[in-house]
């Protein structure tokens, strides 16, 4: 099984502050991960250099089998589909929906004099349709709900067919159904044997969804606990991850929790 993500000893220094501290972890060909931690833990900074955009100030990140510092971030960038509210907020948010998904093609964010192939925008109407969104293609970025906008995001970030999706916090802010929706949509893809190693971020375990095979728990910039999520996911990491004590539980592969008194 060939490696997705091989970071060693990777920190990440502001000022005298760590944003992360000597952390080491690596993703697989085929493998869905989750990475857990509460708000300012370091998990943004971490898929910041997994998606080429950030590199760390020591230790050693490989992506893809290419070491960042040592390579074209430019060429890696397109192997990489990443959705997130930065990237939410980079879109021009009169742009369409399929632009939106169509301009991730040349790596941009609204369309200008580029000419695209037939053949992708029968991809991003494709990848509309499968997220769902296909009735919304001529619809303005900004007039979607929060719910449909994160399904179109999530479409154009497989718009380069990548080998690595991460997703940000793609529930926040959605409602009970939109997350139930978009939730049960990406167990499908963590099925799907073609789609890509996965790296979804979340804050919250109802968001987890079935059919994710390892967790990352993280806390004050380093790792608290990682591997297969049902040897990790486990109580006393939740406490050490969180601060406080917390009752699992789990039902049908999803997961929930609470204080415990
Ligand atoms: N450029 C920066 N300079 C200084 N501190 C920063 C910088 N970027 C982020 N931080 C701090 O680093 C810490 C980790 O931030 P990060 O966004 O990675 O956390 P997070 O786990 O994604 O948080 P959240 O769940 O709230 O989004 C936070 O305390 C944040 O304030």
């Amino acid at each position: 099984m060939s490696e997705v993500l091989s970071f060693n000893d990777v920190s990440v220094v502001r000022g005298r502050k760590d944003l992360l501290k000597d952390v080491s972890w690596e993703v697989n060909e085929g493998e869905r991960w989750i990475v857990l931690g509460p708000n300012g833990a370091g998990k943004s900074t971490l898929m910041n250099i997994a998606a080429a955009r950030l590199h760390p100030t020591r230790g050693t990140a490989q992506i893809l089998g290419e070491t960042m510092g040592r390579v074209d971030v430019f060429e890696l960038r397109p192997l990489i589909g990443l959705s997130s509210a930065l990237v939410a907020n980079s879109i021009p948010g009169r742009e369409t929906a399929l632009n939106v998904v169509l301009t991730a093609a040349y790596g941009m964010t609204g369309r200008w004099r580029e000419k695209y192939e037939k053949l992708d925008e029968r991809r991003a109407f494709g990848l509309l349709h499968e997220w769902g969104m296909s009735t919304f293609m001529n619809q303005s970025f900004d007039k979607l709900s929060e719910g449909e906008r994160k399904r179109v995001l999530i479409a154009r970030s497989l718009m380069t067919d990548p080998e690595l999706l991460i997703l940000d916090e793609p529930a926040a802010g959605l409602d009970l159904a939109g997350r139930e929706t978009l939730v049960a949509k990406l167990s499908e893809l963590a099925a799907d044997e073609y789609a890509p190693a996965l790296v979804l971020v979340t804050h919250h375990l109802e968001e987890v969804p079935a059919g994710f095979t390892h967790i990352l728990m993280m806390r004050d910039g380093q790792v608290v606990a990682a591997g297969e999520i049902e040897k990790t996911l486990t109580e006393e990491n939740l406490e050490a991850t969180y601060g406080m004590p917390l009752a699992l539980r789990s039902e049908n592969g999803r997961f929930s929790a609470f204080a415990r008194n």
